[in-house]
């Protein structure tokens, strides 16, 4: 059902009709004619024609001279290499090693998939595919380096089954035909490549990103309790997201995903969501946290605030914690003033986030990160 910051938010989306066409065009086969060319030994030629011949006859010589001749350019043609006329050498054979441009082909296809299936909540997709990304990476212990991104444990039934993760199946399932379409890429780092497209997508910064994640079975599962609880105070919030290693800033940076999506009372138990442009990302949350006026929903739901000029957006406890307190503060108030930075700041704290526990030189040995074309490009 389209209500009206539903249809404010289709509006504000960027339509992208330049989307690149993703199908690669077949390789162009190997052009030099291959005439069929048997072999003559010398010794044949003796066998066949007779010493006598062979020996002092001028035709025989120009014929076993003109086989020889023959000989070697068929030599020439058999070994003659397809990069000799400028065209692509053949791929090498062993397991596939796939490169910068077969990742894009993920994205492009997550973009389109975005596209295509724009009637699902406030018409995108985007926001749960970021907090399916973050919840993978979120669950990051420095202290005894477990959890993190690495893994995609969130598949099995423990960890799919904890109360924070509720409502993220609907991410996994719209990632499925991904993972049927490219095989070769893992849960865990499709899960995040998913993240940072949704955040480009939804005109984000770009988000640089390397993959060398690789999947692990149940026993890797953490346990409840290490994502954040949204009714809790400035402590918990500090306690959470330092045991991944981020200060106060980087703190107050990723909160501003809060710009996206919403709360749904079958998930979390929360209502609404807490900007007019939902499926775009900037900087309005932290300029709604310290313009509007914020006071207790009335309501039989868990307490959370609403704002007194609309009452359609909705603030979490630990969202204006960020306002109360006065270190988290500081940060609110920069980015609020100036998007830019708020983007700068995010994008730093989210390929941090992102890459949480990741033992890249182990695995993929991809050092450069890569950007990735956005479908409006
Ligand atoms: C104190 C920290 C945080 C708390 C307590 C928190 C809590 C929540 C809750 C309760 C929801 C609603 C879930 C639902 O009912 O569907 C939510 C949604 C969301 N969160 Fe957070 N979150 C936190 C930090 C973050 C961070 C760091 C990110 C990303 C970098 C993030 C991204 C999102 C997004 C995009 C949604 C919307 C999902 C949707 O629309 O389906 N959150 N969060």
């Amino acid at each position: 059902m389209a209500t009206a910051s539903r249809s404010f938010t289709r509006a504000l989306r960027t339509s992208t009709p330049n989307f690149r066409a993703t199908a690669t065009r077949p390789a162009r086969r190997f052009a030099v004619p291959q005439q069929p060319f048997r072999q003559h030994s010398r010794r044949g030629y003796a066998s066949e024609n007779g010493p006598d011949k062979y020996e002092g006859n001028p035709k025989g010589l120009i014929f076993g001279a003109g086989a020889l001749l023959a000989a070697a350019a068929g030599y020439g043609v058999y070994t003659l290499k397809p990069e000799w006329f400028g065209q692509p050498a053949k791929a090498q054979k062993g397991p596939f090693q796939p490169k910068f441009e077969d990742y894009q082909k993920v994205y492009d296809a997550v973009a389109k998939k975005l596209q295509d299936e724009d009637d699902y909540d406030d018409g995108s997709y985007g926001p749960v595919l970021l907090r399916l990304a973050w919840h993978a990476s979120g669950t990051y212990d420095a202290q005894t380096n477990t959890g993190g991104s690495n893994g995609a444990t969130m598949r099995f039934a423990p960890e799919g089954d904890h109360g924070a993760n509720a409502g993220l199946k609907a991410a996994r399932d719209f990632l499925t035909p991904i993972k049927t379409q490219f095989p070769w890429i893992t849960y865990s780092d499709l899960w995040i490549l998913a993240g940072v497209c949704a955040i480009q997508e939804m005109q984000g910064p770009p988000i640089p990103y390397r993959p060398g994640r690789t999947d692990r079975d149940v026993s890797f599962c953490t346990p409840d309790g290490r994502l954040p609880d949204a009714s809790k105070d400035h402590n918990h919030i500090r306690a959470i997201f330092g045991r991944m290693g981020f200060d106060d800033r980087e703190m107050v940076a990723l909160s501003g995903a809060h710009a996206l999506g919403r709360c749904h009372t079958d998930r979390s138990g929360y209502d609404g969501p807490w900007t007019f442009s939902p499926t775009v990302l900037t900087n309005d949350y932290f300029k709604l946290l310290v313009e509007e006026r914020w006071g207790w929903k009335k309501w039989n739901g868990p307490k959370q605030f609403e704002d007194s000029k609309t009452r359609t957006l909705m603030m979490l406890p630990t969202d204006m914690v960020l306002v109360k307190d006065k270190g988290f503060r500081a940060h609110v108030e920069r980015y609020a003033k100036d998007n830019e930075v708020f983007f700068r700041e995010f994008k730093e704290a989210v390929v941090k986030l992102f890459e949480l526990g990741v033992p890249f030189e182990k695995t993929s040995g991809v050092e450069e990160r890569w950007v990735f074309k956005s479908s409006f490009e």
